[in-house]
């Protein structure tokens, strides 16, 4: 158990992979000045030894915060993924502990749909090839294999946010759009679902993965996908690097079996820009190769700073969780002329009567009480008069099931 009151200046941040310099001025701004900036992702014994000593750490794609990470990391109160994907971070881990996990969901869904339709015109243009060929000194004036994007049918599997976002834009071009999600989803426009993922692939010239990285998605597009490809289609990929099977893609590009493909997640990625980047598409002048930029735009890495910071302003000096991905959501009131009590605990039956009852039999007056739980743990709030919150704290000790405590004055 692990009980922190601490003054903003003691609140150790580190904020990793370059993250945008928003959220530095952010927290800043809020009155958080003890922060180490870090451009790149760490090797994991340097994470170790850096989250030891932090209370808040900020990554992006790149950092893996497992649970050997998080065992490492005593006084973390809370995680920001500067991103949309959180698959990075064991969230089960992290619950246990009591530490919430915040994301910026939204803010880079359209730098990626932009993206990926400008590499669809691109790719069905043989584009990247001309282009290397023009750069190696040769010229390769023709249309054969080049097709308008107007009329073609795009395939988008996963129709979440990024997905229908790219579904809007490419209607707007006169393209076909099909889906495939393992949810009904409300097609938009004149967008329509599939039945399967077989279905989309013999009908789409472009196929374009939009799915998270779960168990169910790992590796979900290897050979046999492949093989159900349209020769005069392309397949893009800015989801995760572990949706597709890269050997098999490496493959059937070599067979000539598709047009092309563009890549911007892998199954390894380099840690900064110093590291190379190793992969057996390097070699195909038809795939364009991006290092993980679908939503490294300027006007959404500045969103993305200003939107995570805040979420974890918002708890530490509030108490707040709302959009937290892992942790119960509680939206709280300003706590002016009262001391906040946060308090979170294992979801076991009788820990919150016996707070109310340690309370009641030391006399604290519970101004406001906020409770929200989810299966595993109850995370809840309780305003009391400031003489009383020294006591409330060393009271609150003793309940079984407290897994982290602390105090806002
Ligand atoms: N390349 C980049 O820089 C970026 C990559 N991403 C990746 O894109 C992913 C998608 O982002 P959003 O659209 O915001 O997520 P989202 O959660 O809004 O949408 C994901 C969709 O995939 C569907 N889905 C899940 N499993 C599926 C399966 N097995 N088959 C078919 N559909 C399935 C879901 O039902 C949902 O509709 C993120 O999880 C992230 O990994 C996101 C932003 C930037
Ligand atoms: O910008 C990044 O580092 C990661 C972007 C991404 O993949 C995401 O938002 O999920």
């Amino acid at each position: 158990m692990s009980t922190t009151s601490l003054d903003k200046s003691k609140i150790r941040i580190l904020l990793l992979e370059g993250v945008h310099q928003s959220a530095v001025d952010n927290f800043e701004r809020a009155g958080y000045s003890n922060i180490e900036y870090i451009k790149t992702a760490l090797p994991d014994d340097q994470l170790k030894e850096k989250i030891a000593d932090a209370h808040f750490v900020g990554i992006r794609s790149r950092t893996q915060l497992t649970e050997d990470v998080f065992a490492a990391a005593n006084k973390l109160m809370a995680v920001g993924c500067f991103c949309i994907g959180t698959n990075q971070v064991d969230l089960t881990a992290a619950l246990s502990r009591g530490i919430p996990v915040f994301n910026a969901p939204f803010s880079n869904t359209r730098s990626v749909a932009e993206l990926v339709l400008a590499e669809a015109i691109l790719l069905l243009r043989g584009i990247p090839e001309k282009n290397a060929v023009c750069h190696r000194g040769g010229w390769q004036k023709t249309a054969a294999n080049s097709f308008e994007i107007r009329g073609k049918t795009l395939g988008i599997i996963g129709y979440g946010n990024i997905g229908s976002q790219l579904s809007v834009i490419a209607e707007n071009l006169g393209m076909k759009v099909i889906f495939q999600d393992t949810v009904t989803k409300l097609p938009l426009g004149n967008a329509s679902q599939v039945n399967s993922l077989d279905e989309l692939l013999e009908q789409a010239d472009i196929v374009s993965l939009h799915v998270p990285e779960t168990p169910s998605t790992k590796y979900m597009f290897g050979k046999d996908q492949l093989a159900k490809m349209k020769p005069t289609s392309i397949l893009i990929n800015a989801s995760r690097g572990t949706v597709v099977d890269i050997e098999a893609l490496a493959q059937t590009l070599s067979e000539k079996k598709i047009l092309g493909a563009a890549i911007d997640v892998f199954p390894v990625e380099p840690r900064g820009n110093d590291e190379e980047f190793v992969s057996p598409l390097r070699e195909f002048d038809n795939v364009i190769l991006t290092p993980h930029i679908g939503g490294s735009t300027l006007e959404a890495q500045v969103n993305i700073g200003g939107e995570v910071s805040e979420k974890f302003i918002k708890y530490s000096d509030n108490g707040s969780t709302i959009s937290a991905v892992n942790f119960p959501e509680v939206a709280l009131p300003v706590h002016d002329n009262v001391h906040r009590i946060l308090h979170i605990h294992q979801n076991v039956p009788g820990v919150l009567s016996n707070i109310n009852n340690l309370f009641s039999a030391n006399n604290i007056n519970i101004c406001g009480q906020y409770l929200q739980t989810n299966n595993k743990i109850g995370y809840v709030v309780i305003d009391i008069d400031k003489a009383h919150s020294e006591l409330a704290l060393e009271k609150l000790r003793e309940v079984e099931g407290t897994i982290r405590c602390r105090v806002l004055y």
